[in-house]
């Protein structure tokens, strides 16, 4: 079966299938060795817009080296919790860790060790995606060769092309290749490969396999059974604002598939 944002999968769910080494290895960037293993914590986190809790006591974790897949439906509060992890949104209540920092007090020594690939790209209109990584990875001590960066994700192909004229599937690979370049420790990627071609997210999915076996802490918001089967080492399902599963895919799946226990998952909460 070809990749499928929402395929119906029916196979049992099994783990990302941690691989040593990977593909083509993003030659010289740093490998993470780190004493503690915890990337992400939140605990009891909440945050309200009027009268709409969108995180509402919201408690997981993911570790360094691993996948973790944050899974959930519209307007379940991924995103919010995703913000207030990178510094953007500020909490009403609760506890927010990144790499032990408290992120909406963090320093930029702590911001540079945190990678961000967000939904729009936030990415600058007039400039081209060659000069922009290049621009971007000057600012980081110990950058991912950039070289590598652009021909692992095909981005060689359209370097001249300002990010205003580039498809929406080239703007994410960009926006991609942006979090990664500064070799984070943590990084949280917002629907990577939504609305890219199969070929495109198998490159991806390469892409961040690697990076998750160099010891960074991959976080990944999906709406593909296929994306979170095929990568995660560990699943948060949440609704409604908060966790309504957590835990490694043979545990939380039993048997069953992403796709039976997600939907009994986010039925019940509802
Ligand atoms: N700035 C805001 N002002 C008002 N309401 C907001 C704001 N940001 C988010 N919300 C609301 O909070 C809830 C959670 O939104 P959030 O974007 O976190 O969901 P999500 O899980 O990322 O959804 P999707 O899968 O559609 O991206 C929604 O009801 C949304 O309308």
């Amino acid at each position: 079966m070809l990749p499928n944002s929402l395929g119906a999968s029916t196979k049992a769910c099994l783990s990302g299938g941690r691989r040593p080494g990977g593909l083509g290895a993003v030659r010289g960037s740093r490998v993470h060795s780190p004493s503690v293993t915890v990337a992400v914590t939140t605990e009891r986190l909440r945050r309200s817009f009027g009268s709409v809790r969108a995180v509402d006591d919201m408690t997981w974790s993911a570790e360094l080296g691993r996948v973790t897949a944050v899974l959930g439906p519209n307007g379940a509060g991924k995103t919010t919790t995703m913000e207030i992890l990178e510094g953007l949104q500020r909490p009403d209540d609760g506890v927010a860790r990144v790499l032990g920092t408290d992120p909406w007090d963090a320093s930029a020594e702590h911001r540079a060790r945190v990678g961000v690939m967000l939904q729009d790209g936030g990415l600058p209109n007039g400039a081209r995606p060659v000069a922009l990584l290049r621009h971007l990875s000057r600012l980081y001590a110990d950058p991912a060769p950039v070289d590598d960066l652009v021909s692992r994700l095909g981005i060689d192909r359209f370097a001249g092309t300002t990010v205003r004229r580039l498809s929406g599937g080239q703007r994410q690979r960009v926006a991609l290749a942006a979090a990664l370049v500064g070799s984070p420790e943590v990084v949280f990627l917002d629907e990577p490969t939504a609305g890219l071609d199969p070929h495109a997210r198998l490159d991806v999915w390469d892409l961040v396999r690697e990076t998750r076996d160099r010891g960074v802490g991959v976080v990944v918001t999906t709406h593909s059974f296929e994306e979170a089967e095929r990568l995660a080492d560990h699943l948060v399902v949440i609704s409604d604002g908060h966790v309504v599963g957590e835990g490694a895919p043979a545990d939380l799946c039993a048997g069953r598939s992403l796709e039976d226990v997600y939907f009994e998952l986010t039925r019940k909460a509802r």
